[in-house]
This record gives C-alpha cells, structure tokens and sequence, in this order.
C-alpha cells in the first residue's frame, strides 16, 4: 500500500545526478517500482534532452537542467528526491532540498560521517553544517531500518561499507570476534569509481590488473569505524585494503577476525541466519561455499560466507555485493521503501544476471 499517499497515487520521485552509474541504476530500478514514479530527471550536463539519448534502454523522459531550476521548482513535482552527487557537491545541494519539503535519499559520502572534523580530515573539503549531518539517518537497511521510518532525509551508505559492516555486525555484537583484531580486504569492480573517465579508469591501465589503492587511507575507514564503535560502544579501528578489479561491477570484501570463544562454520551460519531472519537481501551460504560477485550481479543482495578456523582461532568472512545495486540505487530504494513504510523489498525482486 502506498501509505499517506493512498492506494492509487504514486510517489513522484525526481533524480540528481541521472546521467551517473548510481542515477542511471536508479532510473532502470525506480521504472519497476510499483508505487514510484519519475517525474523528473535532473542533471548538469544532458539537459533538454531525453535521457534515452545517452541511455537508449531507458526512458525517454526530457532531463530538466540543474542550473535552471531551484529546489521549489523541484518539489512541485516531486515527493522525494534522489541526489546521485559526487561527495562536495550533495552537501550544497541537499539543505535546500529539504527546506523545500522533499524527502532526499542522498548517496555520497557527505552525510555519512557525524563527526565535521573527521568528515573534513578523509574527505578532504569542508563539511556540511552540523545541523543536517545530524538529521541524516544512516540508511544501512538492516541494521538501522527501524530509524528510516517515517524520515525526511536518509544518507544511504558506502558500497565498501555496506559489503563490510553487513559482514561483521552480527559478530562483532555477539561478542564472537574480537574488534581489535579486524583486518578488511575488500575489492571492487571499475564501476564504484562512477563513470567520468580518468587515468586509473582507464582499460588499458584496469585490463589484466589488479591494484590496490588508498590502503588505510580510503574515505570509508571513518564510517565503518563509526557505526561499528556505536555496534560495540567503544572505539573501532580497523585495517582496510582496497583493491581495483578488472571487472564492471561488484565487491568482494574479506575479513578477518580474531574469535573470542571456539566456533566452528555451522555456529556462524546459524548466528548470522537468525541475525538476518525476515531480512529478504542478506542470503547466508551453508558452510564452505563461499560467494561470488557474479552470483549478486545486478540484484540488491549481500551474500555471506564463512571460514572458522580452529587452528588459528581466527574466522575469514566473505561478502559480495553489487556496488551500484545494493551499494547505491537499490539500498536508495530499499531505503525509499522504508521511509515511506512500504515492504523494504517492493521493486527490487531482481534475481542476479548470470553469468
Ligand atoms: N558507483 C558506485 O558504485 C557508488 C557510488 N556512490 C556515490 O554515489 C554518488 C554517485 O556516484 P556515481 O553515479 O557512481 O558517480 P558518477 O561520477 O558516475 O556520476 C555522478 C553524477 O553527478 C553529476 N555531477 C557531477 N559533478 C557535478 C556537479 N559539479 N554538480 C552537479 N552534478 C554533478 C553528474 O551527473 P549529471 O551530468 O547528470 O549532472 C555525474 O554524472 C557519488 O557520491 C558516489 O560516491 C556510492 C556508492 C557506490
Ligand atoms: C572503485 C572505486 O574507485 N571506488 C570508489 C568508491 C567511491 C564512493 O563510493 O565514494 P563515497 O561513498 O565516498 O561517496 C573509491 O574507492 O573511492
């Protein structure tokens, strides 16, 4: 049911940012949304014509240009607003968003990080007034999706963070792993890098590679050791390699823990079943199969596997994730759902493309 806007109205939804990776997905997954419409499709760069143009399997609706309108012109026709923005940018463009009355779902990194100052120190510019960054919810579904209910502004998380925390959160709050001891290992398709070109995006430089980049510098570091420090109610650091895989899309992260007691495959198994249970995107893989990105491809699932190693007492846990599905436009939608108090599933049925 649609909630306050009723059985037949549709939400209108309006995208910032719609010729990106994340606006674009947002566009092919919102066209399946049952009770969401895109009324309007906004960008710096394409405006006046049909987004078709550059995207010919989409819809052939007119991109209105960022220049030319104003928040208000933007909330006449639209409920709620997607800004698909690189981070510097949705921080000047949300606080007018939300003064014109739109619900925003806000995908950069802007609103993430509660703290300005540590905002400021991994991301390099300044922070957006404190104000918003403590209205934002941090829209990790599964975790946090009681606080999305009935919010004006979600800030959706990082696809590196989403794959991550997923996948120590229900250990690290049993009380399984030790928080000291954890060390990431996460890699990622092209694709998170979003689609303007650069040197490191480049074919030649990604094709028959693998790299690693900004190791204990990456921007995600402040917020996965955010929410696991409010998971644990002390502070986490963490060890976090990240790494460029010649593929489109997709992230692998690993990680590895400490264990504080004696646990074996089926113990995890169970314990992240019953942690997940009801939740329809964390799919939890019987002992020793492990999960691959191929397998999550173009869906908004997480999919989690396990390695408890009795022999060194530490435990390896693998989790895959679509980037720009589950790390961006779906977990947006799933994030709408919430806040609208629909089922968090609804558009998002997709099955994985495989191979
Ligand atoms: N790609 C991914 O896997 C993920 C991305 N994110 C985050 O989501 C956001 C979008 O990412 P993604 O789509 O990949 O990035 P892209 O670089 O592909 O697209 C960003 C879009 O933002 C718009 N834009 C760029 N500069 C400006 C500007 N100065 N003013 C206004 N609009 C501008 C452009 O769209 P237009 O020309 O239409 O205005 C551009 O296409 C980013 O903040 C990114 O960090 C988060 C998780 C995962
Ligand atoms: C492969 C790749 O380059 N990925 C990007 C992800 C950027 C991103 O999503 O940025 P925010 O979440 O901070 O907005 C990176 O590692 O910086």
């Amino acid at each position: 049911m649609p909630g306050e806007y009723g059985e037949t109205s549709k939400i209108r939804i309006a995208i910032v940012g719609s010729t990106g990776y994340g606006g674009v997905e947002l566009i092919r997954l919102l066209q399946a949304h049952p009770f969401a419409e895109i009324t309007s499709v906004i960008s710096s760069s394409s405006a006046g014509t049909p987004i078709s143009e550059g995207f010919p399997h989409l819809t052939d609706i007119i991109v209105r240009d960022l220049d030319g309108v104003n928040a208000a012109e933007i909330a006449d026709k639209a409920d709620v607003v997607f800004t698909a923005t690189p981070s510097g940018v949705s921080s000047k463009l949300v606080p007018g968003l939300l003064e014109a009355g739109l619900k925003v779902i806000d995908l950069s990194g802007d609103f993430r990080i509660k703290d300005g100052g540590t905002y400021e120190k991994w991301y390099k510019h300044p922070a957006p007034e404190q104000s918003y960054l403590e209205k934002a919810v941090y829209g990790l579904c599964e975790i946090f999706g009681e606080e999305a209910k009935d919010v004006d502004f979600i800030s959706n998380p990082g696809c590196y963070p989403t794959a991550t925390l997923l996948g120590l959160i229900p250990a690290i709050s049993s009380g399984w792993i030790d928080p000291k001891s954890i060390i990431i290992d996460a890699k990622s398709g092209v694709s998170g890098a979003g689609r303007g070109t650069s040197l490191t995006s480049h074919y030649a430089e990604i094709n028959e590679n693998f790299k690693a980049y900004k190791v204990n510098k990456h921007q995600h570091i402040p917020e996965i050791e955010q929410v696991l420090g409010q998971v644990t109610g002390e502070p986490v650091t963490v060890t976090f390699t990240t790494q460029l895989v010649p593929m489109t899309r997709g992230i692998m992260s690993t990680m590895y823990a400490q264990m504080n007691g004696v646990y074996n495959n089926e113990d995890f198994v169970e314990l992240y079943r019953q942690y997940y249970k009801g939740r329809p995107f964390v799919r939890v893989r019987d002992k020793g199969i492990w999960p691959a990105t191929k397998e999550v491809y173009g869906s908004n699932y997480c999919d989690i596997g396990f390695a408890a190693d009795e022999r060194t007492g530490r435990v390896t846990i693998i989790t895959v994730i679509d980037n720009i599905v589950k790390g961006a436009a779906g977990q947006a939608i799933q994030n709408l759902n919430l806040m609208m108090g629909w089922e968090e599933n609804l558009g998002l049925g997709y099955t994985p493309v495989y191979p």
